[in-house]
């Protein structure tokens, strides 16, 4: 099965490929259709220009949806889903120790053995029918992509209650997934500090807002009956994207598509299977492949695919364990120093490979991909290596494929250097946020407030330490190599002087 498959796919929301234009009224919804629906009240959306602008601050109870661990509302999707034509399954939901509600053997299950066998007819897709088949056309005709799609028609779907087909999946699924998206500002800049995950949650509920705003100024605006703003609004979108970054799931074997799969998203992650869900074209439905075996009662896994556990954390809300997850990485970030006589030379070479004088790689355990040593060379490359910018750039980018294994032995101890002066730094915000997380104001005047801020602040303890241990092992390797360089220098300089004594 091709690695895609297995990925719940998190990437951030594609932006409209062409504007929305020419949008004009349509005629013929019945009020009725409207009024049938559920009403969200959007007054707790802040727009204010505040730190927190473009945040939601306040996080007002979606009205559908349970219980992230309701077994209750999970029940009632099995039964549903048996009577819609959801064959006899190895499994069960139950509450579990990883991941609050999962599924369990029910059985013995085998290594090799196909499960689940969901019909494309329980799953939900872009070409899903509506309940308010006007408002799915109107997006259609304005050509909007797959996840703004998605999210619209889930809380179209959430907003017709009993009267949509989906009604017993939407209440099982979680009225506040976890997630960033759900993380204020403050929160984020508090618990994160040390973390370049930081940045990428910023930048996803900035891409989140920004695709809202979109749909608003260009289509929910010119078609209130159909996308009233009591349900179509900031709030009931952030759940909607929440729900789609948690669970949504692409099949390679329908050609790429972008799938909600009612019952396989009950499977919790797991580092240590190597299984994905995909469409079976000889059973017709979506399955997965055990790699292990299963003795009834023990809980089952696929894989989300390989992520970091900051990745894990921005799309699904949780951190592996410690050193168990081998996918594991850190981003750290590198810059160009202002004061380079070539900054602006250099920073232009960058640009025109689609990078700028501050960029993140991503380093494991490992190691650190060619592409951060490239960006290194070119930092710490002099006004006579100006030749070579261009080529270390492109290098940097990941977009060339020759001189991969490129090496300038003559800079090569200061680009490690920079590197490992990179890597403390970013090490030294680490420990500062480790060391003062024990101390946190926490407001016990408010237990729920308490229970939140403990949860999260050990989310990010948990992210900090093994992102802080992988710094840590590179910081240890390169100060390895630049002893062994500087060993060798001063090896290489006795023998000059053994040289030059000798010829005395
Ligand atoms: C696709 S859903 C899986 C079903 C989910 N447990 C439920 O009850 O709806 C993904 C969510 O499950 C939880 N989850 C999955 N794997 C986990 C793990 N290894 N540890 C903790 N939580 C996990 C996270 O809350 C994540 O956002």
């Amino acid at each position: 099965m091709a690695e895609t498959s297995r990925t719940f796919y998190s990437t951030l929301i594609p932006n409209f490929s062409k504007p929305i234009s020419s949008i004009r009224r349509t005629t013929g919804v019945s009020p009725a259709t409207v009024l049938k629906r559920n009403s969200v009240s959007c007054s707790s959306i802040s727009t204010s220009t505040s730190k927190d602008s473009n945040i939601i601050t306040t996080n007002k109870k979606i009205p559908w949806g349970c219980d992230v661990d309701s077994l209750e509302n999970a029940s009632l999707l099995q039964s549903w889903l048996t009577e819609s034509g959801l064959p006899e399954q190895r499994m069960g939901i139950q509450r579990v120790d990883v991941g609050e509600r999962g599924l369990v053997a029910l059985k013995n299950i085998r290594k090799g053995e196909k499960l689940l066998f969901v019909p494309p007819s329980l799953v939900i897709s872009a070409d899903s029918e509506w309940s308010c088949p006007e408002a799915g056309q109107v997006l259609k005709r304005n050509s909007v992509p797959d996840w703004p799609l998605l999210a619209t028609y889930l809380i179209s779907e959430a907003s017709y209650m009993k009267s949509s087909r989906w009604s017993n999946y939407i209440s099982a699924l979680p009225r506040q997934p976890y997630s960033l998206l759900y993380w204020t500002r403050s929160e984020l800049d508090t618990y994160l500090v040390a973390s370049q995950i930081r940045e990428r949650a910023i930048e996803r509920i900035n891409n989140v807002t920004g695709t809202y705003e979109d749909l608003r100024l260009r289509i929910f605006s010119k078609y209130p009956d159909l996308f009233p703003e009591e349900v179509f609004n900031m709030e009931t979108f952030k759940w909607s994207f929440g729900i789609l970054f948690s669970r949504l799931v692409r099949l390679p074997s329908l050609d790429g598509r972008n799938a909600l799969v009612p019952w396989a998203d009950m499977l919790n992650h797991s580092c240590d299977v190597e299984t994905f869900l995909d469409y079976d074209k000889s059973t017709k439905g979506i399955v997965f492949t055990t790699d292990r075996s299963y003795q009834p009662g023990e809980q089952v896994f696929i894989s989300y695919g390989r992520k970091s556990n900051g990745e894990l954390l921005l799309s699904y809300g949780f951190v592996p364990r410690e050193g168990t997850n081998p996918s594991d990485s850190v981003e750290l970030l590198l810059s160009l120093d202002k004061s380079d006589e070539c900054y602006g030379e250099k920073t232009e070479a960058l640009r025109r490979h689609g990078l700028s004088a501050f960029q993140r790689f991503p380093v494991q355990i490992t190691g650190w991909p060619l592409e951060l040593m490239a960006y290194a060379y070119l930092a710490v490359s002099p006004p006579s290596m100006s030749g070579q910018f261009e080529e270390m750039a492109a290098a940097a980018s990941n977009k060339t494929t020759s001189k991969k294994d490129m090496r300038y032995p003559e800079i090569e101890e200061q680009a490690l250097q920079y590197i490992l002066d990179s890597c403390e730094s970013s090490i030294s915000k680490y420990t500062k946020f480790l060391q003062g997380s024990g101390s946190l104001d926490l407001d016990v005047t408010s237990p729920k407030q308490i229970n939140r801020k403990l949860f999260l602040k050990q989310l990010a303890i948990d992210l900090c330490t093994s992102e802080r241990r992988i710094l840590f092992r590179s910081q240890y390797i390169l100060r390895r190599k630049l002893r062994d360089m500087k060993s060798g220098e001063l090896r290489g300089l006795k023998i000059l002087n053994g040289f030059l004594k000798f010829f005395n």
